[in-house]
């Protein structure tokens, strides 16, 4: 029995991108064209200058770890609601239907205004579950959140600006975005499982755009064009980002979004920090309206897609 393995990194497939001269405006063009390129190809890209601070990313790590270490009855406590939000055990994930379920552990939450409210009008937002035993969890948590929110959204406009839309293309509707976040905790996988048991199994994202911080663990893999698998290892100070599916069908295909997997083959824990960006739930993701008939799908709303995705990949929403 082994672990399923992967080539080294490939700078050239995954590229480092400093997103600095979008942020500030210097010269949003050059990053826009490097954006495009990398969804095009690997779909995957990490980014530095991201301007979300260091000591931000570990207390919410902290925080995180301290629950996932916490006594199952403890968790419990938050556990995941019929929204959506809260902690989802071993085993409460499924990336394929005839997959192994995934060894990770998470919690969700999402979107909440600035007095703490969150929306209540799809089946997949509603109020977050925070653990009571855990105060702390929530400021570190909204703290990422907000911050990781920030990036996804300057993202986006540079992905709008290298497909020549306008900057706001991917941003008319988000006041009350469906984006989420998560802490996902990988326990040290046992070599004698082999090589189809994952933390997480192959997939691709449902959304729009995925900014993570993994931590200095290591085990994140993406699969290249040809179908071969590729190390995304950490590298300090970057955030990686991917294209989900809604993005790749908002543009027709000329985004790409990629399977990944995540192999801790480390003996340690791991833990990332996830942070799924998505417009708001009626937001139509229509590519024609956006750059023509080519390659369109059929528009659908984003709160419906995510739905019919979700009720697939979690077992405790499968319809009996
Ligand atoms: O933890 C990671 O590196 C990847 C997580 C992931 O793929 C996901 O949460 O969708
Ligand atoms: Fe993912």
């Amino acid at each position: 029995m082994a672990y399923a393995v992967a080539r080294p990194l490939d700078a050239a497939l995954i590229p480092v991108i400093d997103i600095g001269p979008l942020r500030d405006g210097s010269d949003p063009g050059a990053v826009a064209v490097a954006l495009t390129k990398a969804s095009r190809e690997a779909g995957f890209l990490y980014v530095v200058n991201h301007g979300v601070d260091e000591a931000l990313i570990d207390a919410a790590r902290e925080e995180a770890m301290a629950f996932f270490r916490a006594d199952p009855a403890v968790k419990a406590e938050a556990a995941v609601s019929a929204k959506h939000r809260g902690w989802l055990a071993t085993g409460g994930a499924r990336m394929a239907d005839d997959a192994a379920p995934d060894l990770k552990e998470s919690f969700v939450w999402g979107y909440e205004d600035a007095r703490g409210q969150t929306p209540d009008d799809h089946p997949l937002r509603g109020a977050n579950r925070w653990p009571a035993s855990h105060p702390a969890l929530r400021t570190a948590a909204q703290a990422w959140f907000l911050e990781a929110h920030g990036v996804a959204e300057q993202l986006m406009r540079g992905f709008a600006l290298g497909l020549g839309l306008d900057g706001e293309a991917f941003l008319e509707s988000v006041a009350r975005p469906m984006s989420r976040a998560s802490f996902v905790y990988y326990p040290p996988q046992p070599e004698a499982l082999g090589a189809g048991r994952f933390g997480v199994g192959p997939h691709t994202d449902f959304g729009v755009l995925t900014v993570l911080a993994q931590d200095g663990v290591g085990g994140l893999q993406v699969q290249d064009l040809a179908g071969d698998w590729v190390e995304a290892p950490p590298i300090p100070g970057a955030l990686v980002v991917n294209v989900g599916d809604l993005l790749a069908r908002w543009t027709a295909g000329r985004c790409r979004s990629t399977p990944h997997r995540v192999v801790n083959a480390s003996g340690r824990e791991r833990l990332s920090l996830v942070l799924a960006w998505d417009p708001e739930p009626q937001t139509m993701i229509d590519a024609a309206a956006l750059l023509g008939p080519e390659g369109a799908e059929a528009p659908i709303a984003c709160g419906d897609y995510l739905e019919a995705r979700f009720a697939r990949a979690f077992a405790y929403r499968a319809k009996p």
